[in-house]
């Protein structure tokens, strides 16, 4: 398994923020990533990949470029985002375009506007560019709630206070695997962190002046979720390892209901012989709630559905248009699915669903359209290869280890 696409680019940006040496492992060689790396060297800051360490490398501050470089590929990634706190310490602003990433619907800024406002900063936007300008005004504690659990926003107040080295009571925090392994990062280079559901409290350690620290990127969740409903779709079994086993955790319950027996281990996840029929369908419903299901997960749970007897019901209202990606590719392949809502759907398996040309028009439609190719009569062509490749470094070529028979045609 390689590391985990938006935790790794989560942590890149908080090694910017702590002016800190890190190294990093289990860097996946993701096309989002090195994008996210080539930004990081635009701002001056500098990468050196350790000789024989594949997945390694080390950041440094180097010397920031004398003026705010313009970062237009910014806006081919929604984590440039994380990049602000980096940005404000090195030039006192940040100027960004607007965030891209997947089009999976509207995808606010406004929680992360609001964190800079309630740390002193002022934000500006127009319709390509937003830019924050830090206040310069020393603090000692910032409290903020965020209204709902955005995972970005939460980060976002995290590495503020990092690079304002002042102390943060954030209420009502996203605790999803990406913010606790930046928090955990944190508190190795000494920030003291308590973290509850409730809220986050974080004091900046002792002395500004740190040492080098050394993180490692966690096994990707969604790829390994990707490919145990692969497994599952299939009738396969396998076991997938690298990962941190309790990111699963939900994914592997659902599955155990739905009939597939899957065991968890601390840093694997097992996918098992078993027949399909006596589980419970399907009930997949993406929530930025404490324990609820993480939506990049659902794309994978729905193809896998098709396959599952029952009446199966999917949800996912953070990402509003995500069904609105997905729904018409699985149904080129000729699944049956009934839209309830723009962001909610029903269906009933198990379908026989017939190969055909398809698009990946985002990374998690992409890899669910691999899914439901693999159970598929006859053969798919898959399209727009660069959004899996966005978010993986060879989801292709693990399927293949797993027993797929699958071709990459061009690069
Ligand atoms: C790089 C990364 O980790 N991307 C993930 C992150 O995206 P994303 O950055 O969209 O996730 P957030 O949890 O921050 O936000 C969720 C949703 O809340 C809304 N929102 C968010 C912030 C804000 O300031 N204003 C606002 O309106 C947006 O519609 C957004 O789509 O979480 C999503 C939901 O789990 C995942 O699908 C994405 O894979
Ligand atoms: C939606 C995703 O990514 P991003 O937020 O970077 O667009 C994803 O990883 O599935």
């Amino acid at each position: 398994m390689d590391g985990s696409k938006n935790a790794c680019l989560a942590l890149l940006a908080a090694a910017a923020a702590t002016g800190r040496h890190v190294k990093l492992d289990n860097v996946p060689a993701s096309a989002d990533v090195q994008l996210m790396l080539g930004l990081l060297q635009q701002c001056g800051f500098r990468i050196s990949y350790p000789v024989g360490e594949r997945g390694s490398l080390i950041l440094w501050p180097g010397t920031p470029s004398p003026a705010h470089p313009e970062l237009p590929h910014a806006a081919f990634i929604r984590a440039s985002y994380y990049l602000v706190p980096a940005l404000l310490s090195r030039y006192g602003s940040a100027v960004l375009p607007w965030p891209g990433g997947c089009l999976i619907g509207e995808r606010g800024m406004g929680e992360h506007f609001r964190v800079y406002e309630t740390f002193g900063d002022s934000v500006h936007s127009d319709d390509r560019h937003y830019r924050v300008t830090a206040s310069g005004r020393r603090l000692g504690q910032v409290r903020l709630d965020l209204p709902f659990r955005s995972r970005g926003a939460t980060i976002a107040a995290v590495l503020r206070a990092v690079v304002a080295d002042c102390r943060l009571t954030l209420g009502n925090p996203n605790l999803s695997p990406e913010t606790t392994t930046v928090l955990a990062a944190l508190q190795e280079g000494g920030w003291d962190i308590h973290a509850s559901n409730e809220k986050i409290a974080l004091a900046p350690p002792p002395q500004s002046a740190g040492h080098g620290l050394s993180w490692w990127v966690p096994g990707d969740k969604v790829e390994a979720g990707t490919l145990a409903c692969a497994l599952a779709a299939t009738g396969g079994t396998g076991r997938i390892e690298g990962l941190h086993g309790p990111d699963l955790r939900l994914l592997a319950d659902l599955l155990n209901q739905a009939g597939i027996p899957v065991t968890v281990a601390p840093d694997a996840v097992t996918v098992h012989p078993g027949s399909q029929r006596g589980g419970r369908p399907l009930r997949a419903i993406a929530s930025l709630a404490p324990d609820g299901l993480d939506a990049d997960f659902e794309p994978a749970l729905m193809a896998l559905a098709l396959s599952l007897p029952g009446t199966h019901l999917f949800g996912d209202s953070i990402n509003p248009g995500r069904h609105t990606n997905l729904l018409p590719q699985l149904g080129r392949l000729g699944a049956r699915i009934d839209a309830l809502s723009p962001t909610q759907c029903r269906l009933t398996g198990p379908q026989r669903l017939t190969g055909a040309t398809v698009e990946a028009t985002d990374i998690r439609t992409g890899s669910a359209l691999l899914i439901a190719a693999l159970s598929a009569r006859g053969t798919t062509t898959l399209t727009g290869l660069d959004q899996l490749r966005r978010g993986h470094a060879d989801l292709p070529g693990k399927l293949r280890a797993l027993g797929a028979d699958l071709t990459e045609l061009a690069r």
